[in-house]
């Protein structure tokens, strides 16, 4: 039964039927893939004689595994190597779209599907990664799956699901100078737990969010997944068509009007009913860093690392971990702490704007000489369009370095690597134990304007600061 919000209509809407297991069957409109996730999934369409079922509605980029300096092949890494060419073939075989390096197109999985104006209100997205999430931005029903269930979507284009609760995230009121959605999403999982999302999907509603962005919504949805939300929302709005308008894959002129006639009809109902509200207030949002090995442990850069007794029962075992790890200080202030390793882009904050702000804060200064400090663009398009207005310049100026497109240090499955126990401040979403390719490497997670402020002064900065 529909309760009025988007996330029931949209649902609704794809469902093809009950299961026996009580689960829903629901259609998947589009279906992105990249090079970690999908061999498996083909390889078990084989096994079974299957074929995909919808091969249009499935769009194929590289992205974790590319090196983001000389992408000459055949890759230094064979099994790098061996990743995008079974992606080839098997996009060849299958008559998949592919945005291999070089074509333009290419970049986080992510970042290009929006760019290209693929992902679209009232969509149902599935992707075998999962930050799949970052969709939602565009309010699209847009989940993480894993390798079984991509090869379900391959073969069917549809999923057995159960559904999720709705939570509403209202955030009201104008965000500060130095505070950017990244600090929003950091500060809303600090509030509810890296678990508080679990069974629900996250609709993010209230005047911050309506006055932000697109790129600054998807920095929103992309971290949804990190308070444990399947999947995050915003409803469709006048900056989502304005975005969406004359790309590619958007809704040509003639049917222009009866989409954004279709896509007003899905926002939630004013008197929709929600399963829980959580009301936050912007102007208690600060820069944020984390501290800790959990997304969760973030806290605002002028404040101290919680000590075990501030933190309530649930958090403390976690925080102990966290401490011996990161080996800091509970009690002592985040800011000063000293960064070897700066890293601008992935998927929640590699997009045009973010280097824009990153920028802002590098302009006419020097990262400091202790700091290796580099750019990773989220996706080609946006390398070109920070290039086209002189962004490159910039960051190189400031001794950053300019790299190509991919996920690169946000996980560290390509040849940018932390070394030893090396600190970084960075721009992604997980801070996890060993995420950034060093199994004692350490990650403090904040917006990009807080990582060019962390690498021109070689330690943890408050933006406000520089601004
Ligand atoms: C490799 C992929 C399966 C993984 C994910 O699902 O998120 C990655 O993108 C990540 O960010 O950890
Ligand atoms: S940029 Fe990071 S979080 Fe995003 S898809 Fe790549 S590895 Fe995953």
């Amino acid at each position: 039964m529909s309760r009025g919000t988007l996330f029931d209509k949209v649902w609704d809407l794809h469902t093809v039927g009950t299961l026996a297991s009580g689960q829903t069957q629901l259609f998947i409109g589009l279906h992105l893939i990249h090079e970690v996730t999908s061999p498996q999934a083909f390889a078990m369409l084989r096994e079974r004689g299957l074929s995909v079922m919808f091969p249009e509605r499935t769009i194929a980029t590289v992205d974790h595994i590319v090196p983001t300096e000389s992408q000459a092949r055949p890759f230094v890494d064979v099994l790098a190597e061996e990743m995008i060419t079974a992606l080839e073939q098997n996009c060849r075989e299958h008559n998949i779209r592919f945005y291999n390096i070089g074509s333009g197109n290419q970049g986080i999985v992510h970042v290009i599907a929006p760019e290209q104006g693929l992902t679209q209100p009232g969509m149902t997205i599935a992707c075998g990664d999962s930050h799949t999430s970052t969709h939602g931005a565009f309010g699209a029903i847009a989940f993480g799956i894993g390798t079984s269930q991509v090869r379900d979507v391959l073969a069917s284009q549809t999923l057995a699901l159960a559904k999720l609760k709705v939570r509403r995230i209202e955030v009201n009121g104008d965000l500060s100078p130095g505070v950017y959605a990244k600090d929003v999403t950091l500060h809303i999982i600090r509030q509810l737990g890296v678990k508080g999302g679990v069974g629900y999907a996250y609709e993010y509603a209230g005047s911050t969010i309506a006055a932000m962005s697109m790129e600054e919504r998807m920095t929103l949805c992309n971290m949804a997944i990190e308070g444990g939300a399947r999947c995050g929302y915003v409803n469709p709005d006048a900056v989502t068509y304005d975005y969406l308008k004359g790309r590619e894959f958007a809704p040509k002129a003639e049917q222009w009007d009866e989409a954004v006639n279709w896509w007003e009809s899905l926002r939630s109902d004013p008197d929709a009913e929600y399963d829980d509200v959580v009301v936050i207030d912007a102007a208690d949002i600060a820069p944020t860093v984390t501290w800790g090995i959990t997304p969760g442990q973030g806290i605002g850069v002028d404040e101290h690392i919680p000590t075990v007794e501030e933190l309530p029962e649930g958090d403390r075992a976690i925080a102990t971990e966290a401490y011996q790890y990161m080996n800091l200080q509970p009690g002592t202030a985040i800011q000063g702490t000293p960064v070897d390793v700066c890293f601008i882009g992935s998927c929640t904050n590699g997009r045009l704007s973010d280097l824009r702000e990153a920028a802002k804060v590098v302009q006419g200064k020097k990262a400091a000489a202790t700091v290796k400090a580099f750019v990773v663009p989220g996706s080609e398009r946006v390398k070109q369009a920070a290039e086209a207005e002189g962004l490159d310049t910039i960051f190189e100026a400031a001794g950053f370095e300019w790299r190509e497109a991919g996920c690169s240090m946000c996980l560290a499955m390509n040849p940018d690597k932390l070394q030893g126990n090396q600190i970084s401040a960075s721009s992604s979403n997980r801070n996890f134990k060993g995420r950034q390719g060093s199994s004692s490497g350490r990650t403090l997670l904040m917006s990009p304007a807080m990582v060019a402020a962390a690498a021109i002064s070689g330690q943890v900065t408050d933006v406000r600061k520089l601004l």
